[in-house]
C-alpha cells in the first residue's frame, strides 16, 4: 500500500501543499482531480523524490521510501522525458535496462508494450519525430517497461486518441490485477469516474473530498432531482423551491425535464403535481463531474 500522510510544500510564501494525505491499497486505481495549480504534480514529484516536502511522510508497504524503493516504482513526469534523438524501441528498452532489467528481457518487454500501444509502426523513428501523442504513448511505454510495483502518472490520458485512451486504460487494468496501486491524475472525470476505484479531489493544496466514486456519490445523491413534467405551463419550473441546475424544453410528447437542488423536495413535488402530469419524479445519481463543480467551487 502507498501511504501519503500530511505532505507539506511551500514556494516561497506561496502554499502549495498543506496536509495532503492519501493511500492506495494494493490493486487499486486512484485518481487524482483537481483544478490547475491544485497541487497535484507537487504531490506526485514528491512521492516520487523528486522534489523534497517541507513535512509528511511517504510510505511503502510500511516503510519510507528511499531510492532503491522508487527504482520500483514507474513514473510519467509532468514534464515528460525522453531522448529526442533516439529510436522508439531503442529508448524503450534502454528505460527497461535502467530500471534494471536484462537487456533481452528489456527488449521483449518493449516490444510487448509497442504492439499493446499501438507504436509498432513508429517503432524505428526518432521520438522527435513522432505527434505529441505517439510520444505520449512512448513515454507511457517507459514508466510502464520494468513491472513497476507501484505506477505514479502525471495525466497519463492527456492528448490520447479515443483508441490509444482504451489501450491504456486495458494495460492499466492489467496492471492493477495483478496488484500494482496506479496512482493517476487526470482533468478527463469522465474516464476517472469509469477507471478508479477511488478519487482525491485536491484544492489549493488541501484534500476536500476523497473516497470511492461510489461514497461520494452516496453523499451527494440527495441534492439533486429529476423531474419530467408533462403538459405544464411554460412558467411552472420558475415556481419550484430551490436552484433549478439544468432544464430541457418541451419534447414532442409536450414534456419537460427539469433538474433540481432544491430547498424543499416534498414542495417540488407539489408544484409539479400542480403544474401537470408527472411523468418521473426521483433523486439524481450525480457525475463525478457533477460532484467536482460542486465540492471545487
Ligand atoms: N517551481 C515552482 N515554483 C513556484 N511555484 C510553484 C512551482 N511549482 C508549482 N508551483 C505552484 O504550486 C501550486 C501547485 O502546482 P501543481 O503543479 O502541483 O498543480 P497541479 O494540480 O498539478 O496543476 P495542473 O492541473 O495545472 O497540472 C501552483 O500554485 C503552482 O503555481
Amino acid at each position: 500500500m502507498l501511504e501519503v500522510r500530511r505532505l507539506k510544500k511551500r514556494y516561497g510564501d506561496k502554499i502549495a501543499l498543506d496536509d495532503v494525505s492519501l493511500s492506495v491499497g494494493e490493486g487499486q486505481m486512484f485518481g487524482f482531480v483537481g483544478a490547475n495549480g491544485a497541487g497535484k504534480t507537487t504531490t506526485m514529484r514528491i512521492i516520487m523524490g523528486v522534489l523534497s516536502g517541507d513535512g509528511g511522510e511517504v510510505e511503502w508497504r510500511g516503510k519510507p521510501v528511499g531510492f532503491e524503493t522508487r527504482r520500483r516504482f514507474g513514473y510519467m513526469p509532468e514534464e515528460r522525458g525522453l531522448y529526442a534523438k533516439m529510436r522508439v524501441a531503442e529508448q524503450i528498452t534502454y528505460f527497461g535496462q535502467l530500471g534494471g532489467m536484462a537487456p533481452a528481457a528489456a527488449r521483449s518487454a518493449a516490444d510487448a508494450l509497442i504492439e499493446r500501444l499501438g507504436l509498432t509502426e513508429r517503432r524505428d523513428d526518432d521520438v522527435d519525430s513522432l505527434s505529441l501523442g505517439n510520444q505520449q504513448r512512448v513515454q507511457l511505454a517507459v514508466a510502464l517497461i520494468h513491472d513497476p510495483e507501484l505506477l505514479v502518472l502525471d495525466e497519463p490520458f492527456s492528448g490520447l486518441d479515443p483508441i490509444a485512451v482504451d489501450a491504456l486504460a486495458e494495460v492499466l487494468a492489467e496492471r492493477t490485477a495483478k496488484g500494482v496501486p496506479v496512482v493517476f491524475s487526470s482533468h478527463q472525470l469522465d474516464l476517472v469516474e469509469r477507471l478508479c476505484d477511488s478519487v482525491g479531489i485536491i484544492k489549493a493544496g488541501t484534500m476536500i473530498a476523497g473516497g470511492t466514486v461510489g461514497d461520494l456519490r452516496a453523499r451527494e445523491s440527495r441534492k439533486r432531482l429529476r423531474i419530467v413534467v408533462s403538459g405544464a405551463d411554460p412558467g411552472w419550473a420558475d415556481r419550484l423551491p430551490g436552484t433549478v441546475v439544468a432544464k430541457s424544453a418541451q419534447d414532442g410528447a409536450g414534456r419537460d425535464e427539469v433538474v433540481l437542488m432544491p430547498s424543499d423536495d416534498q414542495e417540488a413535488l407539489r408544484v409539479a403535481a400542480g403544474a401537470g402530469r408527472v411523468e418521473h419524479f426521483g433523486w439524481q445519481e450525480p457525475s463525478l463531474a457533477e460532484i467536482f463543480r460542486e465540492v471545487v467551487a
